[in-house]
């Protein structure tokens, strides 16, 4: 793709202390879903809330549709262009789902109240609850409330959308409809997406990164994360310690990912077995080389 990024940024560093919770990252995103893979602490949201413009970054810059934060007027302009969903977006469980969301667009400054209204019910049309816009949130089941939360973050038809973990406690039939509106939301838009869902990524996502201690470990298409463990997949019939990383599986045999041994049987790879050999610190050298 030619066309210009939606963010861009580099050197982009956070420390809250000890080692960073972001260390000197660059990322690029453009219209379209991208997967934010990682491991608990990886510092995935800790790179949405800088994008997000709620964390300043201690060091490195970045733009949001030609915006720069850094300043107070970009910085309005900016959070004027986003929708964020955090990991626990902090619901009034007696709100009604349009009450919430009409919370959240008066506190986004939509002044006019019957504009006001016709942008809510937009957003929850879009996010197919128009139906249940009545009921409280306490009524709604997991799924429903995180497309209430969603439904708030599409408020004002945002270029990028910010979703941390949002498929986190849904059963597998509410992930599907939420990818769905995800995909949707992504058609025309640019959305990154934190997830500890390798099939999120594989369903949705057209780009993918890997973060792992505060670092990119991997950056591109799924298709290409999952040829990074072409000929690195193997099964054995015992755990072999060769491997950077093995599990049993179901039928019994282990599933081995890393060097393979000479006249290994190998498998298929999976984003996922790509995933787990792009956080191996070794392998990325390998990769890079
Ligand atoms: N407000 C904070 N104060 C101190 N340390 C923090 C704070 N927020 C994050 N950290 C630390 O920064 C590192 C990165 O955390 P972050 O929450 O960004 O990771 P994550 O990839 O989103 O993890 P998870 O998948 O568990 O949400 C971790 O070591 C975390 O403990």
């Amino acid at each position: 793709m030619t066309t210009r990024p939606t963010v861009s940024g580099s050197g982009l560093t956070v420390r809250y202390g000890g080692s960073p919770a972001l260390d000197n990252v660059s990322v690029r995103l453009q219209e379209g879903v991208t997967g934010l893979l990682g491991p608990n602490g990886a510092g995935k949201t800790t790179l949405l809330r800088v994008l997000a413009t709620a964390v300043p970054p201690d060091r490195g810059a970045f733009t949001v549709l030609g915006h720069d934060p850094g300043t107070g007027a970009g910085r309005q302009e900016v959070r004027r262009r986003l929708g964020y969903l955090p990991q626990n977006p902090g619901f009034h469980p007696d709100f009604t789902a349009f009450a919430f969301v009409d919370y959240v667009a008066i506190l986004k400054e939509f002044a006019d109240r019957s504009a006001r209204h016709r942008e809510v019910r937009r957003v929850l049309d879009a996010v197919n609850l128009s139906e249940v816009r009545g009921k409280r949130i306490k009524r709604l089941s997991g799924g429903m409330r995180q497309r209430v939360a969603l439904a708030a973050a599409l408020l004002g038809d945002p270029g990028l959308l910010l979703l941390d973990e949002p498929t986190v406690g849904l059963d597998p039939e509410q992930r599907m409809q939420f990818r769905e509106v995800i995909a949707e939301a992504g058609r025309h838009r640019t959305v990154l997406l934190s997830t500890h869902q390798t099939e999120d990524v594989a369903m949705l996502c057209q780009r993918v990164i890997v973060m792992a201690q505060g670092h990119v470990r991997f950056e591109g298409t799924p298709a290409e994360l999952t040829a990074r463990a072409a000929g690195r997949v193997w099964s054995s019939t015992e755990r072999d310690p060769q491997a950077r990383a093995g599990w049993r599986t179901g039928l019994g045999t282990f599933r081995n990912v890393g060097d393979p041994p000479q006249g290994a049987d190998l498998l298929e790879p999976t984003l996922e077995d790509g995933y787990l050999l792009a956080l191996d610190a070794q392998s990325v050298e390998a990769m890079s080389a």
